[in-house]
Order: structure tokens, then sequence, then C-alpha cells
């Protein structure tokens, strides 16, 4: 480098220090969409059609502006917490950092499932039910002050009986991996008091209001949420980082891009690799599987955490969801869809089908704390 041409990292920081807000090219990046489309690309197992995807990508966008799907229809989900504070951040990164692993190879009638205002809960809204129920059993004497940072990282209280009961089931099963969700609440309250005084809000704001940056630094200080994983030969790890990134879009939707909820580059948030939007995917004929991985879905059989096939399938997904929202912005440049309200409607959709019992075929399963 010539003399009279300045380091660029210094230019970078005068740059900030001047201007006293990151520029476009400092603004983070995720890696997600880009680990996703190498995945999507390097995919023998898993496979997109394009025809299917367009198709798909008009019957979604008609649907998403005949429900008006829009952030505020996070709230309008009779569990989700309605008060715009900071005991609803609290709330949301709780949720968010167990928001995995509710299947169950039990029958419907036996599997785990949470009793709350009269009704039975189950999968992802059997874990918002259990937080709404402990927050109404707490009071001064008693109950269990579950979306505390405090009492995460108080071993002598936030212990398993504690969270067992937190999450006591109507049934005889409880809650998957329960070892390890207490693991991830105690990491978070011991993380949260180290760097952050206890304080979400202050971990929030260590991102600058830049979505992408509070997913990685969610995957830097906290190994819960580090959703990394090596796929084949390829020597960078893929990030999903899913609970990451749905934990900025809870925040983002609840908020309705507001105060906790206000980020300048949401529109970097991906579509959120679980178990059942591959599903409803197949089901529109956007995805296929190969012949094996297609039986051993619906077989039932485990697919291991972190294997080739279940990376394909995550991998795909997220890029099948971007394809999706790249026809309808050609389709309607003035669309307001991103992939976080693509992927809402379509998780919405899955469970709405499953309730009427028109699943065209099984979701894959994989036991992690990823998803
Ligand atoms: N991609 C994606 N995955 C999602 C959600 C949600 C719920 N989000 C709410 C917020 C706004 C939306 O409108 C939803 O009402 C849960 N999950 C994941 O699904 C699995 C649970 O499935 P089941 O056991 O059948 O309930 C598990 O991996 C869980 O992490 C989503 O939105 N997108």
């Amino acid at each position: 480098m010539s003399d009279d041409e300045a380091d660029p990292e210094l230019l970078a920081l005068l740059r900030q220090a001047l201007m006293g807000k990151p520029t476009q090219d400092d603004e983070p990046e995720t890696g997600v969409l880009e680990g996703a489309e190498y995945v999507c690309d390097n995919s023998i197992d898993a496979a997109l059609d394009m025809r299917s995807t367009k198709n798909a990508a008009a019957a979604i966008y008609e649907q998403m502006q005949q429900k008006n799907y829009s952030p505020s229809t996070w709230s309008d989900h009779e569990l989700h917490p309605k008060t715009k504070d900071e005991g609803t951040v609290a709330f949301i990164f709780l949720m968010d950092l167990l928001n995995f692993s509710f299947w169950s190879e039990k029958p419907e009638s036996e599997r785990f499932a949470v009793s709350y205002r009269d009704r039975r809960w189950t999968g992802y809204w059997s874990l918002v039910a259990s937080i709404q129920r402990a927050l109404d059993e707490v009071n001064p004497s008693q109950g269990i002050p579950i979306t505390d940072p405090h009492f995460w990282q108080n071993e002598d209280e936030c212990t398993l009986d504690a969270l067992r009961q937190v999450f006591r089931s109507t049934s005889d099963e409880e809650i998957p991996l329960l070892e390890e969700r207490l693991a991830c609440v105690r990491e978070a309250g011991q993380v949260l008091y180290e760097k952050y005084q206890c304080s979400i809000p202050n971990l929030i704001s260590a991102a600058n209001g830049s979505a992408a940056a509070l997913v990685n630094v969610l995957a830097r200080d906290f190994s819960a949420f580090r959703d990394e994983h090596k796929f084949e030969g390829r020597r960078k790890p893929v990030r999903f980082l899913k609970r990451a990134q749905i934990f900025v879009a809870d925040l983002w939707a609840c908020f309705e891009g507001e105060g906790y909820g206000a980020f300048r580059d949401i529109d970097k948030i991906t579509m959120f690799a679980d178990y059942r939007v591959p599903q409803i995917l197949c089901g529109l004929g956007c995805m296929s599987y190969s012949p094996k991985l297609d039986a051993a879905v619906r077989a039932g059989q485990l697919i291991e955490s972190g294997s080739s096939w279940e990376l394909q399938m995550r991998g795909c997904s997220i890029w099948c969801v971007e394809l999706i929202r790249r026809e309808i912005v050609r389709q309607d440049p003035d669309a307001k869809v991103n992939a976080i309200l693509i992927d809402f409607f379509l998780y919405d959709t899955m469970k709405e089908m499953e309730a009427a019992g028109k699943e065209s075929m099984p979701h894959h399963r994989t036991r992690s704390i990823w998803y």
C-alpha cells in the first residue's frame, strides 16, 4: 500500500467517529443467506423447484394481502404478550431462548401439553402458555419469576425442579430437552450478569439499531444461540442462527418496528430454519427430497442434528423463502413483505393445515436445541 493510501480500517473508524453512526459499507452481515445459498447449490438430497416456487409466491402474496399480514399480526395471537414494555422484551427473550424441539413421538393424547386458560396447548404454544402461566402465578410471596434475568443466574433458585414446575405437563411426558433448557437459561443469566448488567435492553442497545448486529452479538456471546454447523467440505461453518433471528423478528413484530423493535436493516433477517416451514414448502412442491430422504422423513426416522441431510433441508428452506420473497417483489415492487412476514405466514398456515388434518407429509424429526 502506498503511503498516501490510508488504512481502510482506520478510515472506517474515523468515519464512524465523525458520523456517529455506521455507513453502508460498515453495516454488519449475518452470513446466513450466503451460507443457505451455498448449501442449496451443493445439495443432492434436497432441491427447489423453480416453477412451483414462482406459483407459490403469487399464492402466498395474495393470501398475505387477504389476511393483511403485517408486524401487528404477531400481537393478534391470543397468547403473545400485549404490553409494549421491558417485561415483554424479557418474555420474548426467554421465549426465543427456549423456542425449540416440541415434537413428540407419542400419540397426540399422550404428548407433552400445557393446560392454560382452560385450553390444552401443544408445540410452540405450549412454551408460550407455560411462560404466561408462570407469570400469572408469580407474586411477591410465591411463584417463579421465570422472565427475570436475576433469577436465571441464581443457581440456588433457578433449578431443574423450578423449570419442571414452569413446564408442568397435563400428560406423563415432560417437555423435551428439559436439562438442555435449564443450561440455556443459566448461561443466559450468567452472560447477561457479566456483560449487560442483567439487562436485556442493554443487550439490544449493543447492536446500535442493527438487526444483523444483534443476531451476531447473540451468536458471539451465547452458545445457546450459536446455531452454526460444518457442511460437507466447506471451511467456514454455515450459520442458520434460527433462534437469534426469530428473537430479533419477534421484537420487531411485537413492537411494530418502534422502540425495542426498531431495526434499520430488519430485511436482512431470513426465514427461520425450523421443522414446520420445510414441511409446508414440500407440501407446496417448492422443495423436494431424494427418495431416501423422503422415505426417512415420511417414516418419522430420527435425522441427526448437524447431518448433511438436516443441513440440506434447513439451507434449502432458507434459500427457497428468499426466492419466494424476490418473486413477490418482482411481481409487485411496492409489496410490503420481507422474509420474516412470509415465514410467519407459512408457519401459521402449516399449523392451520395440521389442525385441519391436512398435512401432506410429516415434518422431519431432529432433536436439538437449535429449532
Ligand atoms: N420458521 C418458524 N418457526 C417457528 C415459528 C414459530 C412461532 N412463531 C409465531 C410468531 C409469529 C408467527 O405468526 C407465529 O405465530 C415457532 N416456530 C418453530 O416451529 C417449531 C414448533 O412447531 P410446533 O411444534 O408445530 O408448534 C419449532 O421449531 C419452533 O421454533 C415461526 O413463526 N416461524
